[in-house]
């Protein structure tokens, strides 16, 4: 039995691709190769680089590899991107997700976990944190898209017999604790990657996107997740699909928000660098606070995160950072 991971050479799902190994899986990775890098791939995984809209392809390879379960993380990642070009995040997260359900559908494979977003409920009318029957109401077509998808597996589920887990991540953020791997995304604009690409002087600069948000000290609220959690999560919902367990669409963060400002403290702290940061306007499709409640994935799937520890995340994703200056220069 094989585990294939779509996207695992992107940041999340190289980390994925450890922990499967780790558990002594057999992994075969799907990956086009638009964002992630060969390179991240453990070796003991078999990278094929393909696109996960090519149901023939990912077909063949299912067959050949004795499949049972897929984790699809391959997709289209920034929520400003979307907005500026809609139609290539229908085309990625929808259409090229559909291509994959297809494939799955048609070899028998049963086990499916998805990468869904906090992004697919918008800003919540209640309280937070936010709990997965809170209506969903995307804010940008990267959110739409993958709620999208999961509405296409919810009605694949009823006929077909084939289960799925989507995982609703917040904010992901952080590096292998071994340092094996970490977000090594070009260009991301990520706050946690940016503001550690920040401190260990890749970029000269920063901005504050929004500093009169009705929050604390006027700047946005986030439920930062350590990868390693993320992933431990997937395993647990792998386990559970398993085993048995119904289909089930589960939150993935801690119920604490910090604010961008302190998240940029953290940074300064654990750093022991300071760095320039510029006020500048709100950032279309930003939503003003989102914290998880992750009740459901704590209760139907076992899960038990380690590393809830805003110091610990960013600590580890500067270790990464500062390995990939190493790394670039020689
Ligand atoms: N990073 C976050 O905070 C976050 C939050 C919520 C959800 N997610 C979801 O998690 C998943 C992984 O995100 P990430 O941060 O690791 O992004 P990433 O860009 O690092 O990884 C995506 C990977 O998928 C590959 N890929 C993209 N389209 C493909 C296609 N059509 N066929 C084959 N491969 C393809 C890319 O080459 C890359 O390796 C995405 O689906 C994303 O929407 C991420
Ligand atoms: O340079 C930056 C980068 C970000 N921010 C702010 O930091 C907060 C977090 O922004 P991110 O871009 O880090 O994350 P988002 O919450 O916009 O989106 C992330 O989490 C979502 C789920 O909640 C999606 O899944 C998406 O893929 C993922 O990037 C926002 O208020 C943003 O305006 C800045 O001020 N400066």
């Amino acid at each position: 039995m094989t585990v294939l991971v779509t996207g695992g050479a992107g940041y999340i799902g190289s980390h994925m691709v450890w922990a499967l190994v780790d558990a002594n899986e057999d992994v075969v990775v799907v990956d086009r190769l638009s964002t992630g890098f060969a390179w991240a791939v453990a070796p003991e995984a078999k990278l094929i680089q393909a696109d996960i809209g090519d149901t023939a392809a990912v077909a063949d390879i299912i067959r050949t590899h004795s499949v049972d379960s897929i984790i699809h993380f391959a997709g289209s990642i920034s929520v400003p991107e979307s907005l500026a070009d809609p139609l290539a995040y229908y085309q990625n997260n929808t259409v090229n997700s559909f291509g994959l359900v297809r494939a799955a559908i048609e070899t028998g494979v049963r086990n499916f976990v998805f990468s869904s977003t906090a992004a697919v409920y918008g800003t919540p009318d209640n309280d937070h944190p936010i709990t997965e029957t809170a209506p969903t109401r995307p804010q940008s077509p990267y959110g739409t898209s993958k709620l999208m998808t999961e509405t296409m597996l919810a009605d694949a589920a009823v006929v077909h017999d084939f289960r799925y887990v989507a995982l609703r991540y917040f904010n992901v953020s952080g590096a292998d604790p071994k340092g094996r791997t970490g977000q090594s995304t070009r260009g991301a604009v990520n706050l946690i990657k940016v503001a550690t690409e920040t401190a260990m002087g890749k970029r000269d600069a920063m901005e504050v996107f929004g500093t009169d948000y009705p929050t604390r000290d006027g700047t946005c609220v986030r439920d930062f997740i350590h990868v390693t959690d993320l992933v431990a999560a997937h395993v647990d919902a792998l386990g559970y699909l398993r085993k048995g367990g119904q289909s089930l669409v589960a939150n993935c963060g801690y119920g604490r928000g910090y604010t961008v400002n302190e998240v940029l403290e953290s940074v300064r702290r654990v750093s022991g660098r300071d760095f320039e940061v510029r006020h500048a306007p709100r950032r279309t499709g930003d939503i003003i606070t989102s914290v998880a409640n992750s009740t459901r994935a704590r209760e139907a799937l076992s899960w038990e995160p380690r590393h809830n520890d805003l110091d610990e995340i960013v600590s580890s994703a500067l270790a990464w950072e500062d390995y990939l200056r190493r790394k670039n220069h020689g």
